[in-house]
């Protein structure tokens, strides 16, 4: 079965309200992300894929911003380290919901998977345990920028030798012409992929004021602050990235 379409912003609104992720945006996410997020499917899969070189034995993996789990249920595909454990977070309790019943339907497709709990909580509030991995996949540019490294020292300090965090964001870019140009080809994925001019122009006014993506340069400079001694890029495509970050 297909999911649902994206149409969120297909009529024109008198006013745009700022994207909050509600019933509405829950309902047709996969869609949305899939549309939007140039690379989308490549990062989640192969977050599985790092999450499996980098789980150490009985330990917890976090899965931040999980929203309907599609990392979670990636490192659950790939992650084969005895008696690890995934807790998956979010502060919405429609996807946390929704989330949840992802996870049961993969659980009863497939046997012998890594236990995963969804947790409804601000990750701002959470008191971390001690962790392989940490997957940040597109929440950090939803964090307040005042708060981020903050969040990412408290990932580090959490973090065992020899695990990682991934993190995966929108880029923006410090050198103008890049900046304009990678942006264009950002629209021009969105086009490819069926979004109209109005749909383009309403989603970028709801998210312009919750959503404010750093560059490489300021996340590699975050990353160092934060106390990680390595930082790599491992997936671009477009103006979305990925990072792993090691202790
Ligand atoms: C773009 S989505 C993440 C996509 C998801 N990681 C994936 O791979 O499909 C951002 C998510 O971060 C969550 N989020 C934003 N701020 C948060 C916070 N302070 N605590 C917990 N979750 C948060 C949102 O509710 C949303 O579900
Ligand atoms: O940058 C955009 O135009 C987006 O739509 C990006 C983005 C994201 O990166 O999270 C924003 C909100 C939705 O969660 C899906 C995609």
């Amino acid at each position: 079965m297909q999911p649902p379409r994206d149409t969120l912003f297909d009529t024109p609104l008198h006013q745009v309200p700022d994207f909050v992720f509600n019933e509405d945006v829950v309902r047709v996410f996969p869609d949305m992300i899939k549309r939007s997020v140039p690379g989308y499917p490549a990062i989640v899969e192969n977050s599985g894929v790092l999450a499996a070189q980098f789980a150490r034995p009985d330990s917890l993996i976090y899965d931040l911003g999980c929203s309907l789990g599609a990392v979670t249920q990636a490192m659950r595909r790939h992650v084969r380290q005895h008696g690890c454990r995934i807790v998956a977070v979010d502060n919405s309790a429609a996807m946390v919901e929704r989330c949840r019943e992802y996870l049961q339907a993969q659980d009863a497709m497939h046997q012998e998977l890594l236990p995963a709990e969804v947790i409804e909580a601000d990750i701002l509030q959470l008191q971390l345990q001690p962790c392989s991995v940490v997957a940040l996949n597109f929440t950090l540019q939803f964090i307040a920028p005042g708060q981020r490294l903050e969040l990412l020292t408290r990932i580090r300090q959490q973090l065992l030798p020899g695990g990682a965090l991934i993190l995966s964001e929108k880029l923006r870019f410090a050198d103008e012409t890049e900046h304009q140009l990678l942006n264009e080809l950002h629209l021009a994925f969105k086009r490819a992929n069926g979004y109209s001019e109005l749909e383009i122009a309403q989603k970028r006014r709801a998210i312009e004021k919750v959503m404010l993506p750093d560059s490489l340069e300021e996340h590699r400079q975050r990353l160092q602050d934060a106390g990680f001694g390595r930082v790599h890029l491992w997936f671009q495509c477009i103006n979305f990235a990925s990072l792993i970050a090691l202790p």
